[in-house]
């Protein structure tokens, strides 16, 4: 269908005139096609022409408040609406795609992006679906896909403010990764309690795919001890049972690295936990928690300060909590648990919806670090072995809590924590991180600039969406659109997954979502017993 006529054209900018009657919205892609090449083009702004002089708006605009009809003599001649678009990829007429390498003639035909056209922009043929292309605020029907294998090691920042559709967007990526049984393993931290079953009841979690027997790993103060959790699901008259472990882990399996790795010790700090590990052994946490900061003073034969001691016991405190999840004598090592499973390809979803600030914070550190390292050790010295492994995606929410220059030690003395040292270097090992946050302004300018993949939901506040597009390509135009952004729509920006434009996507819901897999499984199985019959399986 027609939409207008190129009315200029100059660098990677085209405006065109709105034909009468068609409806053209912001974020939409068009096309125009001139000399046997086909632009495709994406709706950023809209801007009026008008040849009226200031006394005919007067007059014009006092008779339409009236409620009277306008009347303009030669209308379409003297006003009408364009729109201003980006080219953001040229199709030559061998159907190559890439950059705009010349702009289309003036006066050529604008005309909607048919299925086919959209689907040379390969936005779909990523491992990882998340949604669907969305003109306006209506979805098409052409699917958005990240590349997994490029995605995660290049990390992905998730953006958006409150309820935008961050907690979904992360149940949609993990169902699609848990389809994909064993490809990649992801890691989440869930402090509400919301991915295993929904967080009220009538939503859906992960427990709700069929794979989750096989293929989730859930680590839950649900089970006292390591084995399955039986979960019922009445909104499909179903039950599962979920391998699961108990969120603990005993504090004689940590290690001085563990603690200094949360990026809340200082130099000093950080020497006496290394020395109380000497002294004491496997039972050095507990040495220097049992008994004033006097007694570990004499008892470190007085190789630390006592005020280093007493801050750094505190800080301990904090991050070990009640005994409740960094227990002692109960033998458990969560940890070592969560490293065996992401080596073989799981989604590991931890929750700790009664674990205090610090406690969340050691164990997301601890767990982050013993996958990080063993991919390092991995690959420098088993390299074979390390190819095999599958990449894995470490979801960190509140990011900004955990990679804002505040959080790394202000504008002193940078102290790096295990999510920062990741943010660096974790793409050389295919460990990569899924930062989720709403306040993309504090986070450090590399971590933005690192993240690659850029998922930006609704973010009402200006300093927030500007930290994310200075740091992005192809966003220079994108802020209109930003600020229209309704809940669960989005703007996807994946160099690793070939997108060559901001892509306007509109995210899965996750429970229609998850149905669409459940069927899709389903479906799947039904073939496999079909096969297994005499006649098919003789066949
Ligand atoms: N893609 C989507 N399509 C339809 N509804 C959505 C979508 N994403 C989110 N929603 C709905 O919007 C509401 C808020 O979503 P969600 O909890 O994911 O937001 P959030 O950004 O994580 O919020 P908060 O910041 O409060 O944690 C939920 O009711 C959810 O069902």
């Amino acid at each position: 269908m027609r939409l207008g006529v190129v009315v200029w054209a100059e660098g990677v900018t085209v405006k065109f005139r709105i034909a009468e009657d068609s409806v053209v919205e912001r974020g939409m892609l068009v096309k125009v096609v001139d000399r046997g090449r086909r632009y495709v083009l994406k709706v950023v702004d809209f801007k009026p022409e008008s040849l009226l002089t200031p006394a005919e708006v007067a007059i014009i605009s006092s008779k339409a408040d009236r409620g009277e009809k306008p009347q303009l003599r030669d209308r379409d001649l003297r006003l009408y609406d364009t729109a201003i678009a980006t080219i953001v990829a040229q199709i030559d007429e061998d159907g190559e795609v890439h950059g705009p390498s010349s702009v289309p003639a003036l006066f050529s035909p604008v005309e909607e992006l048919g299925e086919e056209d959209l689907k040379m922009l390969r936005l779909h043929t990523g491992d990882i679906p998340i949604g669907r292309v969305r003109f306006g605020h209506s979805a098409v029907d052409v699917e958005v896909a990240l590349d997994g294998a490029k995605t995660i090691p290049h990390h992905i920042l998730v953006v958006g403010g409150t309820g935008a559709g961050k907690s979904n967007f992360g149940r949609v990526l993990a169902a699609s990764i848990l389809h994909l049984r064993g490809r990649y393993s992801l890691v989440v931290f869930d402090c509400e309690s919301e991915y295993l079953l929904g967080s009220k009841p009538g939503e859906m979690g992960l427990a709700h795919l069929p794979f989750s027997e096989e293929y989730l790993f859930l680590v839950s103060a649900r089970v006292p001890r390591p084995g399955r959790l039986r979960v019922e699901l009445p909104e499909l008259g179903e039950e599962r049972s979920i391998p699961a472990y108990p969120l603990k882990m005993d504090v004689s399996r940590l290690k001085p690295g563990d603690f200094a790795l949360t990026g809340e010790f200082s130099s000093p700090q950080e020497e006496l936990l290394w020395l109380a590990y000497k002294q004491f052994g496997e039972g050095w946490v507990e040495a220097l928690l049992s008994g004033d900061a006097r007694t570990v003073y004499s008892r470190l034969g007085r190789m630390a300060g006592v005020n280093t001691i007493s801050v750094t016991k505190r800080k301990i405190r904090y991050l070990t909590g009640d005994g409740s999840v960094f227990c002692r004598d109960c033998g458990y090592d969560l940890a070592a648990a969560v490293l065996s499973m992401v080596l073989k390809g799981r989604v590991v979803l931890i929750e700790t919806p009664f674990a205090t600030e610090g406690e969340e914070k050691l164990l997301a550190t601890v767990v982050a670090e013993r996958v990080f390292r063993a991919y390092e050790r991995m690959r420098k010295e088993l390299p074979e072995k390390w190819s095999q492994l599958p990449p894995v995606l470490i979801m960190v929410e509140e990011a900004h809590r955990y990679l804002g220059s505040q959080a790394l030690g202000g504008k002193g003395e940078v102290r790096e924590n295990v999510f920062s040292i990741i943010a660096k270097r974790g793409r050389k090992y295919k460990v990569g991180g899924l930062y989720i946050t709403q306040m993309p302004s504090e986070l450090m300018d590399a971590v933005v600039r690192q993240a690659l993949t850029k998922v930006i939901l609704s973010l009402p506040t200006r300093p927030d969406y500007l930290a994310v597009m200075n740091h992005s390509p192809y966003l220079d135009e994108a802020e209109a659109e930003i600020k229209t952004l309704d809940r669960g729509e989005a703007i996807v920006v994946s160099p690793p997954s070939g997108f060559r434009l901001a892509v306007s996507a509109k995210i899965y819901q996750y429970e229609e979502y998850a149905l669409r897999l459940i069927q899709e499984e389903k479906r799947l199985l039904a073939t496999r017993e079909v096969s297994r019959t005499p006649e098919y399986a003789d066949a």
